[in-house]
């Protein structure tokens, strides 16, 4: 079973310290929090790209090489993830039958490769982007927001496939979000994040049914209109 334990992700400015948290990935972990409170450091500081002015300390064990053939990225815009003035076809970097592998597992037809990006919608291009991702046989794929810029049905088709990839693939999953709805089903652990230092983690059922920080409450109100999934 892959796994990765982040034992320190530190991150400073010439001012001050924007980030200093660790935790465990075993299978999907969420990491949750406000506007500002340090979920786009993390992902940069994973991937290796942070501004030189910031100084970054990390300490990561994992049992796979870690590094950029392993980790696969979807960032949060797909509009603008993709070279506009090319066809699908030559943006994926792989063999004709791994295109068609991993457009199966993302349930897109072959149609799509003839496509230039703004022919195709927003849940497509997403899913394109995770094939793309896929194609590299990654271990590790963070998620920044992947939801945000769809509408509501892309939006649950797009979870609905990142569940299915975990299962099936077994890869090693970091979902970034500041919508607890959208990772409550597909994420087994939790990490809460706030001014760069951890709040609370751990199952996320347990800690979506019982937060014991106000800020974690706070993020669970704001996002369930309805509380019935507490029950
Ligand atoms: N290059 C930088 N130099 C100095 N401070 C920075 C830099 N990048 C980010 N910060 C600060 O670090 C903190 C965390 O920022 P980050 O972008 O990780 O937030 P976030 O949780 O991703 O927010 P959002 O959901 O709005 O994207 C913020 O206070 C931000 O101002």
């Amino acid at each position: 079973m892959l796994n990765i334990e982040i034992q320190k992700l530190k991150v400073k400015s010439q001012e001050k310290i924007l980030l200093d948290i660790s935790f465990k990935i075993t299978k999907s972990t969420a990491l949750i929090g406000e506007s500002g409170s340090g979920k786009s450091l993390t992902l940069k500081a994973l991937l290796n790209l942070l501004p030189s002015s910031l100084d970054c300390e990390k300490e990561i064990n994992s049992n796979f090489d870690l590094d950029f053939n392993s980790i696969g990225f979807i960032p949060q815009n797909p509009f603008t993830s993709l070279s506009p003035m090319t066809k699908i076809n030559k943006q994926f970097f792989c063999k004709k039958e791994k295109k068609e592998e991993v457009l199966k597992l993302v349930d897109l037809d072959t149609w799509v490769l003839d496509k230039f990006p703004s022919q195709l919608s927003g849940g497509q291009i997403q899913r394109v982007i995770i094939a793309i991702a896929l194609s590299k046989e990654i271990k590790f794929l963070l998620l920044d927001e992947p939801t945000t810029a769809l509408d509501i049905e892309n939006r649950n088709n797009i979870i609905n496939l990142v569940d299915n990839l975990r299962k099936d693939l077994k890869i090693l999953i970091l979902f970034v979000t500041h919508d607890i709805e959208s990772v409550k089903d597909i994420c087994e652990e939790i990490v809460i994040i706030k001014n760069g230092l951890i709040i609370e983690q751990g199952n996320t059922k347990s800690v979506l049914s019982n937060p014991t920080h106000d800020y974690t409450k706070t993020l669970i109100n704001s996002t369930f209109k309805n509380k019935d999934f507490r029950k």
